[in-house]
C-alpha cells in the first residue's frame, strides 16, 4: 500500500475544535419513536438521514482497486471524547457545553483519517447510477461511462439509529478514463486522498486493526475478491 501507518495523516492539522447543539440541519433531523409493541409502550431515539451509496472502481489497466481516504469528524469525535472522558475532563450529557477544548487536549489528526469506498450522499433526485458516475469523477478523477456502472448489493445501516439504505455500486475502469486527480469538491471542502490498492494490499487492508475502515469497504473489497478476481484472471 502506498501509504504506512508512519505517515498516516500526514499534514493534516485539525485544531479549534469546539461542540454546540444542532438546531437544525440539512443533514440530519433527530425524532423520537412512540409505539405499542405486543401491548406495551415503546419509545425509540432515531435519526432521519439521507440515503447513501459507493461505487467501488477497478482499474484493469493497473489491476488495482481505487478507493479513498479522508479526514472524518465524527470518527476523530469520537477518539477525542474517549480521550477527554479518561482525563476527567468531560461530562459527555454536558457536551454543547464544551465550548473551548484545550489545543494540547487535542488527538492526533491521524485519528479521524478513514479509508473508504468512494461514495456519496443521495441528496439529489437524479438515478442512483448518475450520482454514482458523479462521486467517481469528484473523488477519484475517472470519468466512467455509465455502462460500466452494476449494482450488486444495498443494505440497510445504522440499523439502531437512522436504517439508511446504502447502495453499492462496482465499475471497471481503465488508465485512459483517469483524466481528472479527484479529491473532492473544494465547493465542499472536501480533501479526499485516491488510493490505489494492489490486491494484496486490499486483502490485508480488510484486517488491519491499526486504520479506520467502513463496513461497506470490508464488504466491497470482501465481494470483489470473492467474485470478481476469480473471472478476471481465469
Ligand atoms: N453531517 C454533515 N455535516 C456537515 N456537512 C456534511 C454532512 N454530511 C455531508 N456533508 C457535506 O456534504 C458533502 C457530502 O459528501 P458525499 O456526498 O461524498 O457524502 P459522504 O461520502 O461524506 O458520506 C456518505 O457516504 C458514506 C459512505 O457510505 C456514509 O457513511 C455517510 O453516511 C454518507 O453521508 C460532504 O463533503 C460535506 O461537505
Ligand atoms: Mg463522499
Amino acid at each position: 500500500m502506498a501509504d504506512n501507518a508512519a505517515n498516516l495523516g500526514e499534514g493534516l492539522r485539525i485544531g479549534e475544535v469546539s461542540f454546540t447543539p444542532i438546531q437544525s440541519s440539512p443533514y440530519i433531523a433527530p425524532y423520537r419513536m412512540k409505539f405499542i409493541q405486543n401491548d406495551k409502550k415503546r419509545v425509540w431515539d432515531c435519526v432521519k438521514a439521507h440515503d447513501s451509496l459507493s461505487i467501488l472502481l477497478f482499474n484493469t489497466s493497473t489491476k488495482e482497486l481505487v478507493i479513498v481516504k479522508q479526514f472524518r469528524p465524527a470518527v476523530y469525535a469520537r477518539k477525542l471524547f474517549d480521550k477527554l472522558e479518561k482525563e476527567g475532563t468531560m461530562d459527555l450529557s454536558k457536551l454543547s457545553e464544551l465550548t473551548e477544548i484545550k489545543q494540547d487536549s487535542l488527538c492526533n489528526s491521524r485519528e479521524g483519517i478513514t479509508y473508504e469506498v468512494c461514495a456519496g450522499l443521495v441528496d439529489k433526485n437524479k438515478p442512483l447510477e448518475e450520482i454514482a458516475q458523479s462521486e467517481a469523477w469528484e473523488e477519484c478523477g475517472y470519468r466512467v461511462p455509465l455502462e460500466n456502472i452494476k449494482k450488486f448489493n444495498s443494505y440497510l445501516s445504522s440499523l439502531g439509529l437512522s436504517a439508511t439504505k446504502h447502495t453499492m455500486f462496482y465499475a471497471e475502469v481503465t488508465n485512459e478514463m483517469r483524466v481528472g486527480t479527484g479529491g473532492g469538491l473544494t465547493t465542499e471542502q472536501e480533501e479526499i486522498e485516491v488510493l490505489h490498492l494492489s490486491l494484496g494490499a486490499a486483502r490485508h487492508l480488510l484486517w488491519d486493526e491499526t486504520r479506520f475502515k467502513s463496513c461497506g469497504l470490508c464488504l466491497a473489497i470482501t465481494w470483489f475478491l470473492t467474485t470478481q478476481d476469480m473471472k478476471l484472471y481465469d
